[in-house]
């Protein structure tokens, strides 16, 4: 069942067109992730299907309400964690959060006993009454979160969650998404780092200058990516010799790439190990590790957008400083 169908959506700034009618839909209960370069059109989605920015054309379902006509009902099922936390410097943590509840019309005993609740959960309980111009950034988007979703929402919309902070946070953010996701909260989340994509989505929208240029379960990227079989062999001598007679016994193989203590082979079909181990071992060859490598998203990624990886990451940091 979808639970965000999103029709022909565009967003111009004067004459520049930011996001060009762009079609795609959010299962109830997935995370979706929203990829993309830098100034592809992310933020401005976001920003479009929560109510932060009015849609040019287009059409936003969102748990079967009109999305831009009843954006103020849809508010109240949907959580919004903005890249740039929304909260204020010099109240608490707690009274951000209390302050934040009271928006969505939490009683009193409710607000104080919730905000309990998420300090705790985020491991924020012995500085809950610091100002938030005293949080570490990795706090500073722990609180972001739980301040998102306070009125428990239906779908929680993060942009950028983990990008900018400890590896830490990082991980505990993760931990939260998953945990959320879990208890079935619907997720869409923009991000740039691929690991992220693959560790949390079911599905990713991949977005290329305002265009969503494709939407795939995760799994089926990964196939996607995985054309061809590699194994690399840890072995204690390379030799040309070696590599020669591996290849005339295994004709449907070729060698990938090959260093004075390993052998990585490739094959379009899938590698069974125990042959090469009985070649190797006919040889006279130890084989101290054969590992069969995993295809990279990022490969796909690549593919899709053009963009290497590491270019936007360090776009992005630069950016975040
Ligand atoms: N208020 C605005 N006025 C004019 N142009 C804008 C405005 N907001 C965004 N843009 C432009 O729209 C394009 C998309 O921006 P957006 O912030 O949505 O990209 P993004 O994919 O979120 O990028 P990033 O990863 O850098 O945050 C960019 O070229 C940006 O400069």
């Amino acid at each position: 069942m979808h639970i965000i169908d999103v029709k022909n959506l565009s967003k111009r700034f004067g004459d520049f067109t930011a996001v060009k009618e762009i079609s795609f839909s959010v299962e109830k209960g997935e995370v979706f992730g929203f990829l993309g370069p830098n100034g592809a059109g992310k933020t401005t989605t976001i920003n479009m299907l929560t109510g932060l920015a009015q849609p040019t054309s287009g059409e936003i379902m969102i748990a079967s309400q009109d999305g831009i006509k009843d954006i103020k009902k849809v508010q109240q099922i949907i959580g919004i964690v903005p890249d740039e936390s929304n909260l204020y410097d010099e109240m608490s943590g707690y009274a951000n959060l209390v302050f934040c509840a009271s928006l969505y019309g939490l009683e009193k005993a409710t607000r104080e006993k919730r905000a309990l609740e998420l300090l705790k959960q985020f491991s924020l309980d012995n500085t809950g009454d610091r100002p938030f111009k005293a949080y570490s950034k990795g706090m500073k988007r722990k609180l972001t979160i739980a301040a998102g979703i306070i009125h428990e929402p239906e779908i929680l919309f993060l942009d950028e969650p983990t990008t900018g902070i400890d590896v830490e946070s990082a991980r505990q953010i993760r931990h939260l998404i998953k945990t959320l996701n879990a208890k079935g909260t619907t997720i869409f989340l923009t991000t740039h780092y691929i690991e992220d994509a693959e560790r949390l989505c079911n599905r990713i929208g991949f977005i290329v200058n305002g265009k969503v240029i494709k939407v795939s379960k995760t799994n089926d990227l990964m196939s996607e990516a995985q054309q061809e079989n590699i194994v690399e062999f840890f072995i204690e001598k390379s030799e040309s010799e070696l590599e020669a007679a591996l290849l005339h016994q295994f004709p449907q193989v070729s060698i990938k790439q090959s260093s004075p203590d390993s052998i990585k082979i490739s094959s379009v079909e899938r590698v069974q190990l125990m042959p090469f181990m009985r070649f190797f071992e006919a040889q006279g060859v130890v084989v101290s590790e054969a590992r069969i490598l995993r295809p990279s998203l990022e490969e796909v990624f690549v593919n899709i957008t053009g963009i290497e990886i590491n270019k936007l990451k360090k776009e992005k940091e630069g950016k975040k400083k």
